[in-house]
């Protein structure tokens, strides 16, 4: 039993005090059936009673047998609503700790895995927590219950079965042991599998262009192969532990057999003490085996524990921040005091020393060659971070008191590659303000260039579209995200460079909408066109995560340093003043 699903999740509680109140009922049962059965079969074959006389001891057989029935029922089906309800609590927990520890945390994860923990983990703990951890609870009580019995009616049959049982759990050790590392195995080769899924279904394009599509179905039909002999290797594992466990109950169950015997033939026993310990024996081990069985069920379950814990307890990139909320966010800056930023298992910090201000309404540019950390820097500035150090505040408030689920509520941030969620297109808007009118939505959409598109499509705003927004265009979608930015009305916007992957005409209407969008607002965009940083107030130059310069970009045109380096990278440094041909030729900065 994994401690840390006992300790946290409150149903497991409950589960176990059901389970075990069904172990004692049980154990008192058993042993009641055995008595009753006992007693009936000695008044009718050796006492040569009628069995009309005792019929009111068959009723009460049949009462037990009954009862016995119901609390099995009322055991496996209060114990499987208890495993869904855990369930449905570690989902939310895990999605719940998913979106706290934000994008930083997961992008850095084997999606494949994630998801793997998310469904199949969830779905493994069902057997795990309904029939196996239940069978712990029985194993527990139900043979200690009816030892006891046994002790008391006789010490030589309650001997055998103490020096007996002994046996099992050692040979479930030994064979659990084994079983666990295989399923280790399986549960990883698993993921690979999901992991490569993802990465044919993800990668589609780039693999069929590379030509690499069948070297990746190769990878999968390896990898399924592997599954299938991790499966096939616990699933030996599980026969064999079944074949010792039987192997073992029926040699235990002999042995009383005989010492009974011997001594009921010279009538040194009772019949009735005899017939009535032969029928409670079978009920000694019989825990015993379900639990072997149940242990190899419950295997996958208590591996998926394991790595849910993991995922729960993996360190946070982003704490949760605090509970300020200063007054009008657009009139505060934003203060960047010596940040620095490092993640985790990397030796080398992303960001060191960044000290700059955002003034309000202002419009910062920041550029610098790939792995600068640009983005890193923006993460931070959405609070999906915390700086490793240096601060980072609102004005006077420091972003660690700083409630932060309410900061990305003033904040809009536009990527080079939006996402679309399935659904309808007003759905995809409102996701930006559930409370928006249709008039809104039309207003922002109009705002957005998109209206004239999505009045077009078969059934308007109301067209379902596909995960990632499958039958749209980049534009489209680009102008979708501008509508949802329209709706949010956040003072504040934060943009990585989202034109970058459109042709010049689509770039230079949406620029149009965009420009219309930042005016009077804060930005802080990342830019890797000249003519993107052009547009903007201020550049910050960054290079291994330092802030190198800081201007106009006009005035850093015209000083040597690291944005003159960037530009000449692409093109060479035309004439002072030639704008129009450094336009054309640096492109790309
Ligand atoms: N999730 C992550 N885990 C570990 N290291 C990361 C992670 N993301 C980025 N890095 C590292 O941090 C550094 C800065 O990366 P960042 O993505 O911020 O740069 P960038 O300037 O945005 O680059 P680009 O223009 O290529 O997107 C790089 O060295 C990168 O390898």
């Amino acid at each position: 039993m994994n401690p840390r699903l006992l300790k946290e999740v409150k149903s497991v509680q409950t589960l176990l005090g059901l389970v075990i109140l069904q172990g004692v009922l049980s154990g008192i049962l058993i042993i009641a059936q055995a008595s009753v059965l006992a007693l009936i079969v000695s008044r009718v074959f050796i006492g040569h009673q009628t069995l009309a006389s005792v019929q009111h001891l068959l009723w009460v057989l049949l009462a037990i047998i009954v009862a016995r029935a119901v609390l099995t029922w009322l055991g496996e089906t209060g114990s499987l609503a208890l495993a869904t309800r855990v369930q449905s609590s570690l989902r939310m927990r895990l999605t719940q700790r998913l979106l706290n520890a934000g994008p930083l945390y997961v992008h850095a994860q084997k999606t494949g895995e994630l998801v793997n923990t998310l469904i199949q983990g969830i779905e493994d703990l069902e057997p795990y927590l309904a029939r196996y951890v239940p069978q712990i609870a029985i194993t527990a009580l139900v043979p200690t219950i009816i030892l006891v019995e046994a002790f008391s009616r006789d010490w030589i049959t309650g001997l055998i079965l103490l020096i007996t049982v002994p046996l099992i759990p050692f040979f479930m050790i030994l064979i659990g042991r084994q079983a666990e590392s295989s399923t280790k195995r399986q549960w990883e080769t698993l993921s690979r599998l999901s992991a490569h899924f993802l990465d044919v279904l993800q990668g589609l394009t780039t693999l069929k262009l590379l030509g690499q599509s069948a070297g990746q179905a190769r990878g999968i039909e390896r990898a399924s192969d592997e599954f299938r002999r991790a499966t096939m290797a616990s699933l030996r594992i599980a026969f064999v532990s079944a074949l010792v466990l039987e192997l073992l109950a029926s040699l235990s169950m002999a042995m009383v057999a005989v010492a009974i015997g011997l001594r009921v033939i010279p009538g040194r026993m009772p019949f009735e003490t005899a017939f009535f310990l032969l029928v409670l024996v079978p009920d000694f081990y019989l825990p015993w085996r379900m639990l072997g069985t149940r242990f190899h069920d419950g295997l996958n379950g208590m591996e998926a524990a394991k790595r849910i814990f993991e995922i729960l307890d993996a360190p946070e990139l982003a704490k949760a921040g605090g509970t300020m909320r200063p007054a009008a966010v657009d009139a505060q800056p934003i203060v960047l005091n010596r940040v620095g930023f490092q993640y985790p298992g990397r030796s080398e910090p992303a960001l060191q020393g960044v000290s700059a201000v955002v003034k309000p309404g202002e419009r910062v540019a920041v550029v610098g060659p790939s792995g600068a950390g640009k983005s890193t820097l923006l993460a931070l500035l959405m609070g999906f971070a915390v700086p490793t150090s240096g601060t980072i505040a609102l004005g006077d408030t420091p972003f660690t008191s700083l409630d932060l689920a309410w900061w990305r509520q003033h904040v809009m941030y536009l990527t080079q590659n939006p996402y679309i969620f399935a659904g309808t297109v007003a759905d995809n808007l409102r996701m930006a303000r559930w409370d928006a009118t249709d008039a809104e939505i039309r207003r922002a959409a109009e705002r957005a260039g998109a209206w004239e598109y999505i009045a077009a499509l078969p059934q308007g705003w109301q067209t379902v579209l596909g995960e990632g927004g499958t039958g749209l265009s980049g534009g489209q979608k680009q102008r979708l995200a501008l509508a949802r930015a329209y709706l949010k009305d956040a003072p504040v916007i934060f943009m990585d460079e989202p034109t970058a992957n459109l042709d010049p005409e689509t770039e230079a209407e949406l620029w149009g909408h965009l420009e219309a969008l930042l005016t009077g607002r804060t930005a802080v965009v990342v830019a890797h066109r000249l003519s993107t940083a052009r547009r903007m107030d201020v550049v910050w130059a960054m290079n291994h995560g330092q802030l190198e310069q800081v201007g106009a970009p006009r005035e850093l045109e015209r000083v040597p340093g690291l944005y003159r380096e960037l530009i000449q990278a692409y093109a060479p440094l035309p004439e002072e003043g030639h704008y129009a041909s450094l336009h054309r030729a640096a492109e790309t900065l």
